[in-house]
């Protein structure tokens, strides 16, 4: 993609230790935080999601791109750095009340949590927090989070 400085996880995890302790420093930060719901957004928060989730006894949840979750859905439709996509979510598979944590690889413009976090809302969820490997935080998609706390490992300017 012309003038896109792509971040690439994939080399992270060919090294199981780096792997690993990416993974442990999330579950150290939100075990006993009473989390039960982990949202991942397809594709690459897939991949960090259901070990945290595992590790701290919630269930995952994934939010994908449309119409790949066979079930009755609720949509988000927004933009992102390089042009504009639609997260869906099952219905049922968050009851309200519950206490979700947000997970993805990357926060860039915040269009994608912004719109994970609103379908968890919509489904009665309190989001507690939304975690990322990296963050560009010159794109300040921080800002776009309405204020909820964003937790990121390494940030790349
Ligand atoms: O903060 P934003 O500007 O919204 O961008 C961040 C999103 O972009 C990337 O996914 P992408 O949409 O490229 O999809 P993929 O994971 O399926 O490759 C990344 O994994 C985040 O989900
Ligand atoms: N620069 C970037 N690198 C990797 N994933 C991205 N998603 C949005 N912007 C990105």
């Amino acid at each position: 993609m012309a003038g896109i400085m792509f971040q690439d996880i994939t080399t992270l995890l060919l090294n199981p230790k780096a792997f690993k302790d990416t993974i442990d420093l999330f579950v150290e930060r939100y075990k006993g935080k009473n989390i039960s719901v982990v949202a991942g957004i397809e594709a690459r928060g897939f991949i960090f999601g259901p070990p945290i989730a595992l590790a701290i006894g919630a269930k995952f949840v994934p939010l994908r791109k449309p119409r790949k979750l066979p079930g009755e859905v609720i949509s988000e439709k927004y933009i992102l750095e390089y042009g504009r996509d639609c997260l869906e979510m099952h219905v049922g598979a968050v009851k309200s009340g519950e206490r979700a944590l947000v997970v993805d690889d990357l926060i860039a413009t915040g269009g994608t949590l912004c719109a994970a976090m609103n379908l968890l809302e919509r489904a009665g969820a309190e989001v507690v927090e939304c975690a990322c490997v990296i963050e560009l935080p010159d794109l300040k998609g921080r800002e776009r989070l309405n204020g909820k706390p964003l937790y990121v490992l390494v940030e790349s300017h």
